[in-house]
C-alpha cells in the first residue's frame, strides 16, 4: 500500500509487525536525494494544496472490539521485549551504546521498562553539527516533499504502528487504553496532519498590495540555526509535535525527550525516519537533561527552544538564555516557546447541572492520575449545592478503579515515578493532618507494586490555603465552598490564586449572564476556558492549547501561531522600472 492509497483514505489493516530497529528501516528514503528523487521533485509544477486535515477518528476498545484484541496483542508483544532498548543514534543509524540508564514501569516499580543510551557532551556537539550540516538540503527540499513526510507519518501513526505506540505509552507512561488512544494515536496523527495545513497557511500569507511595476513576496525562511526541543513525560504526542512544526518549516531539530517517555519517543523518531525524514535533520538525544542542555545552550547557532514541561525548569532555561544573550553568545536572539504548568480550576455556579459538573470534574481531576497540565486541581462550589456535589462525587468515585494500565477497568493509573509519588504522597500526608482541610474522599497512597495515589478531594475551610497554588501533578483536588451570594467576589480570588499559573479553567452554569461575567472577569486566568465542560481534552484543530502568565509563552500548540515562531520571514521586493532622476518633484 502506497502513500496515495493511504491519502485517499483507504484503510490499511494494522499489521502486528513491530517497528524495526533504526538501520533496518524498510521505508527509509536515501538522503541526500538521489538523482531520480531530485528530478521527480523538480518536474512538479503548480501550487500544491495539502489535503484538508481531519481529526483521527477514535477507536473505543469496548470489551469484544477488534481494536481491543489488537491492543492486547501489542501489549503482550511489547512485554516479550522488556526491558526495551533505546540505542544512541548517529547519522540516523544506531551507534555503539556507551552507557545505559534505566526507567521503571510506573505500575511495577521493581521492573525495568526500558534502558537507554545516554549521550555525553561530545555526542551532543556532534549531533548539533550533524543537524546543521543537514540543514541546507532540508530547507531546500520543496514543501510538498516535507509535508508528504508528515502526512505519511500520520498514516503510520494511526494505522501500522497505532497499537505499538499505544502499548509503549500504556506501559511506559502508565496510561490506560483510552488515554493512550487520545494521545499516542489520535493527537499525534492530528498534530502531523494539522501542522501541514498550518505551514501551508503561513506560506500562503503573501503581500496583497504592490505599487504598479513592482512585486513583493514573503520568504518564510526557517530559523538560521537549530531548534532545541525538550519534551515532557506525559504525552507522546507533545514530543512528536514539538519537533514537527519546526521541521515542517525547514528547521533542523535536536530533540531531548523526557526519560520517562523515552521508548515511545524513540518509536516516534523511527516512524518519522520510515516516513522519509532525512536522518540528520532530527537528532534524537537522551541522557542527563542539564548536561545536554548545557551543550545546546552554549552553541552560537541555537535559534530556538521549544519546551513543554514544568514552569520552574523553563524559568531556568529562560535565565540561562538571557545570560547568553547578554554575553552575545548567540547569533540570534533565540526564540523561547514554552507550554508549562497549571493549577486549573472548575467554577460551579448555583445554576449548574451538578451531576454534569461532578462527572466532568472526575474526568478532569483523576483521569491519567491528574498528570495532565490541564487537569483540574481546584474547584469552587456554591454552598447551596455543596452537599449534592460531594455526595454525588463520592458515589461516582466509588465506581472508579485505580489500577495498572493494562487492566481495561482501570480509570486512574499510577503516577509516573518515585519522585512524583514522594511529592504527592507527602502532600497528602500533610493534608490529612491539616486542620484547615476536610478529607472528602481518598487520602491514601501505595507504592508496594506501582506508584498509586488514590483520587483525593479536600474541602478547604479557608480560601488562602497553599493547596490552591501548588501544582502537585497528581490526582488531588482541593475544593472551596463559597456563599452563593459571593460569586462576583470569588471571581477576583480565582483570578489571583492558582500559583500564578493560567492554563485552563471552566465554568459550570446555566445562567448566560454568569457565564459571560466569568468569561470577562477571568479573561487572563486561563488560556483555555471552557463552559459546561472539563478543563482537559483540547482537540487539535478545534481548541488550540496553551496559557500565559506562569503557564508558558501561550503560542498555542495546534495552531499556525505556534509554527510561526519557527520562521524568520524575509521580505522581498522587485522593481520592474528604472529611476528617471534622483530628485523628487517636490525638490523643484
Ligand atoms: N502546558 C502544557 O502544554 C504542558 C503539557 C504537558 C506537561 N506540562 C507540564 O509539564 C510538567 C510535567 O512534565 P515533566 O515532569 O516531564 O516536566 P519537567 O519539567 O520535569 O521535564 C520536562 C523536560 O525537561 C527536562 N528537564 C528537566 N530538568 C531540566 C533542566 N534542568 N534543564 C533542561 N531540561 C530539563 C526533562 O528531562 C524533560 O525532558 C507539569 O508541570 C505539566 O504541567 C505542560
Ligand atoms: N492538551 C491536553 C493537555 C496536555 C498537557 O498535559 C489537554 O487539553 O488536556
Amino acid at each position: 500500500m502506497g502513500l496515495f492509497d493511504l491519502m485517499a483514505g483507504r484503510l490499511a489493516v494494522p499489521t502486528r509487525s513491530s517497528i524495526p530497529t533504526v538501520p533496518r528501516l524498510t521505508g527509509q528514503r536515501s538522503w541526500p536525494p538521489t538523482g531520480t528523487q531530485k528530478k521527480r521533485g523538480l518536474a512538479t509544477a503548480g501550487h500544491y494544496k495539502t489535503p484538508k486535515p481531519f481529526n483521527e477518528p477514535n477507536l473505543h476498545y469496548t470489551p469484544s472490539s477488534p481494536e481491543r484484541q489488537k491492543l492486547i496483542v501489542a501489549l503482550s508483544e511489547l512485554r516479550t521485549k522488556i526491558p526495551l532498548q533505546v540505542p544512541s543514534i548517529k547519522n540516523g543509524v544506531e551507534a555503539e551504546t556507551k552507557s545505559n540508564a534505566e526507567v521503571y514501569f510506573p505500575s511495577d516499580n521493581s521492573s525495568v521498562f526500558a534502558k537507554y543510551a545516554t549521550a555525553n557532551e561530545e555526542d551532543i556537539s556532534s549531533a548539533i553539527e550533524a543537524a546543521l550540516k543537514a540543514k541546507q538540503a532540508w530547507q531546500d527540499t520543496p514543501f510538498t516533499d516535507r509535508a508528504a513526510i508528515f502526512l505519511r507519518a500520520a498514516e503510520l501513526v494511526s494505522k501500522k504502528y497505532r497499537f505499538e505506540l499505544m502499548a509503549a505509552t500504556m506501559l511506559g507512561q502508565g496510561k490506560n487504553a483510552w488515554q493512550a488512544e487520545i494521545d499516542a494515536a489520535a493527537e499525534l496523527a492530528d498534530f502531523y496532519r494539522f501542522n501541514v495545513s498550518y505551514a501551508e497557511e503561513i506560506y500562503s500569507r503573501q503581500p496583497t498590495l504592490n505599487e504598479k511595476g513592482q512585486s513583493g513576496r514573503t520568504d518564510w525562511r526557517p530559523l538560521e540555526g537549530f531548534v532545541y526541543a525538550i519534551s515532557p513525560f506525559n504525552f507522546t504526542a507533545i514530543g512528536g509535535n514539538l519537533i514537527s512544526g519546526p521541521l515542517l518549516l525547514g528547521n533542523v531539530v535536536v530533540w531531548k525527550p523526557s526519560p520517562y517517555n523515552v521508548y515511545a519517543s524513540y518509536l516516534v523518531y523511527k516512524i518519522l525516519l520510515e516516513a522519509g525524514l532525512p536522518p540528520n535533520v532530527l537528532q534524537f538525544v537522551n541522557g542527563d537533561a542539564e548536561a545536554i542542555t548545557k551543550v545546546a545552550l552554549s552553541h552560537r547557532e541555537l535559534s530556538a527552544i521549544n519546551f513543554t514541561g514544568s514552569s520552574d525548569v523553563f524559568r531556568g532555561l529562560y535565565g540561562k538564555i538571557a545570560d547568553g544573550v547578554k554575553e552575545k553568545k548567540y547569533r540570534d536572539f533565540p526564540r523561547l516557546v514554552a507550554e508549562t504548568s497549571g493549577k486549573n480550576f472548575h467554577l460551579v455556579h448555583p445554576t449548574a447541572d451538578i451531576s454534569n459538573a461532578v462527572k466532568h470534574t472526575i474526568r478532569a481531576s483523576f483521569e491519567y492520575a491528574g498528570q495532565k497540565c490541564s487537569a483540574c486541581s481546584r474547584i469552587y462550589i456554591p454552598q447551596s449545592k455543596a452537599d449534592q456535589f460531594f455526595s454525588e462525587i463520592k458515589a461516582e468515585l466509588s465506581n472508579v478503579k485505580v489500577g495498572p494500565p493494562e487492566d481495561f477497568e482501570s480509570f486512574t493509573g499510577p503516577v509516573i515515578n518515585q519522585a512524583a509519588f514522594t511529592k504527592i504522597s507527602k502532600a497528602i500526608d500533610a493534608a490529612n493532618q491539616d486542620g484547615q482541610l476536610e478529607l472528602i474522599v481518598g487520602g491514601h497512597h501505595d507504592s508496594t507494586k506501582g506508584f498509586y495515589i488514590e483520587p483525593t478531594i479536600y474541602n478547604a475551610r479557608t480560601l488562602d490555603h497553599p493547596l490552591f497554588d501548588q501544582e502537585l501533578f497528581g490526582p488531588v483536588l482541593v475544593a472551596y465552598v463559597y456563599p452563593d451570594a459571593e460569586f462576583d467576589a470569588l471571581l477576583e480570588t480565582i483570578d489571583k490564586q492558582g500559583g500564578g499559573f493560567a492554563l485552563t479553567g471552566a465554568i459550570f452554569a446555566n445562567d448566560p449572564a454568569a457565564i459571560r461575567k466569568a468569561e470577562n472577569r477571568l479573561r487572563y486566568a486561563a488560556g483555555n476556558f471552557y463552559t459546561n465542560c472539563k478543563t482537559t481534552g483540547a482537540v487539535i484543530g478545534q481548541q488550540s492549547f496553551g496559557g500565559a502568565r506562569s503557564s508558558g509563552t501561550n503560542d498555542k500548540a495546534g495552531s499556525a501561531n505556534m509554527l510561526m515562531r519557527f520562521t524568520a520571514p524575509r521580505t522581498l521586493k522587485e522593481e520592474y522600472n528604472t529611476l528617471d532622476s534622483v530628485l523628487y518633484p517636490s525638490n523643484a
